[in-house]
């Protein structure tokens, strides 16, 4: 299937992001994108250690450089990263680049899914229920404000998740996004 524009895929740490664009690829034969992996690979460093030594404004930046980037892009499924869409330059790029699909999940499937991982520095040290519940409270708003539309992923697998990503595009196609 070739896609007409960049499905853009966003949400909270542990929605699915990665995970779900890369299966929708596999259901559709578009490219992947996925932006963690991208910046990891072109500063020879993982997210952490990026954060580390650099600080969490720097890595932003790299994202913003990255989404601009894409805009120029072929059509392809992106999986930002978590707090892609806190910047309002990058959700206007994004915009003008493609469909934004939310993927929400309630704090404590969001909790089951990343509790093993030390891989996402903003929850390093705060790897708790109810720090996870703050957080996606603040952040919110800038996620719904961002997304054409949203699909919950508690309880259903990637494939379930990404039929009815390809179903709202679908009717999408006869009118809003
Ligand atoms: N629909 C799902 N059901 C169960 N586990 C999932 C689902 N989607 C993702 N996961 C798991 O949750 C973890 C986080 O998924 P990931 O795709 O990395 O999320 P994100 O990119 O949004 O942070 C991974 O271990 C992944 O295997
Ligand atoms: O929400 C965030 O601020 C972040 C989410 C991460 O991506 P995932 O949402 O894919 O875990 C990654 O970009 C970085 O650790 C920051
Ligand atoms: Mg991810």
């Amino acid at each position: 299937m070739k896609l007409d524009q960049h499905i853009f895929l966003i949400g909270f740490m542990g929605c699915g992001k990665s995970t779900c664009a890369a299966c929708l690829c596999r259901m559709t034969g578009a490219e992947q994108i996925e932006m963690d992996q991208e910046i990891v690979k072109r500063q020879g460093m993982e997210i952490t250690e990026i954060f580390r030594v650099h600080g969490e404004e720097y890595f932003r930046d790299l994202e913003t450089d990255l989404i601009k980037e894409i805009g120029n892009m072929e059509p392809m499924v992106v999986s930002c990263g978590g707090g892609t869409v806190l910047r309002e330059e990058n959700v206007a790029l994004m915009k003008a680049a493609g469909r934004i699909v939310l993927l929400t999940a309630e704090p404590e499937t969001v909790f089951d899914r990343v509790k093993g991982s030390a891989d996402r520095p903003v929850l390093n040290g705060n790897m708790n229920l109810s720090y996870i519940k703050e957080l996606m409270e603040a952040r919110r708003p800038r996620y719904e404000a961002a997304a054409d539309a949203a699909v919950a992923t508690d309880g259903r697998t990637a494939e379930e998740i990404c039929e009815e990503i390809l179903e709202q595009r679908k009717e999408g196609s006869h009118g809003a996004r």
